[in-house]
C-alpha cells in the first residue's frame, strides 16, 4: 500500500523541527512534552531505545494537549503494534525493509516515516509508494550537499534529515528543495531531561520553531 503522503506531510510540516527524544523515566515525559509544545514543537518523536519509552508515549498521548507523539527507532512488527497501542500518531524508523513496510500496511492510518541514506534506498521506497522519508544519518551520510544532489534525479522524495543536525546546521537543510523539516536531539537531550531543564527545553524549542531555510 502506498504511503499516505498527505497525512505524513502534515506531521512533517507542523513545525520545522521534530525533536528526537530518549526518555529513561516516564515521569519526565509529560513536563518535557509540555515544554516542547509551549515552545512551538508539537510533533514529538520518542525513540523506543529505552525500556519505558512506550509508557512515555502513552503518558504524552493521554495528558499533553496539543502534542503529536510518535515512536522512533521502530524496526519490528511487535514494536509497531505496541507503539500504536500506546498512542503514537506516527512511526519513524532508521531504515526500511520489506517486512517493515508490510507491517505499515496493516496500520495504514498511522503514517510511517522510513529512513533512507542512498539513491537505491530512496528508489526502493519510491517504488513502494513512499515519498516522504527520513534522511538518516544526515550529517554522517554526507550532509546537506549530499541530500541536495538527490533532489534533481529523485525529485519526488522529500526528507526529514536527522542525525547530527544542530541549530546551526538546520537552516541549510531547511533551504533545500527536498527538505520539509529536520529532526534532532539537541532541543531536549538526555541530560536536559534528566535535569528537568524544562525552561531550557522550551527556549531551545522556541528557537527551533522559528527556523527557516537559508
Ligand atoms: O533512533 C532513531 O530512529 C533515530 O531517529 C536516531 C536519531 O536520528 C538520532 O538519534 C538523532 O540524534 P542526534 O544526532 O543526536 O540529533
Amino acid at each position: 500500500m502506498p504511503q499516505n503522503i498527505k497525512k505524513t506531510e502534515a506531521i512533517m510540516t507542523a513545525a520545522p523541527v521534530i525533536p528526537v527524544l530518549i526518555v529513561e523515566d516516564p515521569a519526565k515525559a509529560v513536563p518535557m512534552a509540555e515544554a516542547l509544545v509551549r515552545g512551538g514543537l508539537p510533533v514529538i518523536e520518542i525513540t523506543l531505545r529505552t525500556e519505558r519509552a512506550l509508557e512515555a508515549i502513552k503518558l504524552v498521548a493521554d495528558n499533553v494537549e496539543g502534542a503529536i507523539p510518535g515512536a522512533g527507532t521502530v524496526m519490528t512488527a511487535a514494536q509497531y503494534e505496541k507503539a500504536i497501542s500506546a498512542g503514537s500518531q506516527f512511526i519513524v524508523s532508521p531504515g526500511a525493509t520489506p517486512t517493515l513496510l508490510d507491517i505499515a500496511d496493516a496500520f495504514a492510518d498511522v503514517p510511517l516515516l522510513p529512513g533512507a541514506a542512498t539513491a537505491s534506498e530512496v528508489m526502493y521506497l519510491l517504488e513502494r509508494g513512499y515519498e516522504r522519508l527520513k534522511f538518516f544519518p544526515a550529517e554522517q551520510a554526507g550532509g546537506a550537499a549530499y541530500l541536495k544532489s538527490l533532489s534533481s534525479p529523485l525529485a519526488a522524495a522529500k526528507f526529514c534529515p536527522t542525525g547530527g543536525v544542530s541549530l546551526d546546521k538546520a537552516p541549510t537543510y531547511l533551504g533545500l528543495p527536498n527538505v520539509l523539516c529536520v529532526g534532532g536531539s539537541w532541543i531536549a537531550d538526555a541530560k536536559a531531561i534528566a535535569n528537568e531543564d524544562w525552561a531550557g527545553i522550551e527556549e531551545r524549542a522556541r528557537a527551533a520553531a522559528a527556523l527557516t531555510g537559508r
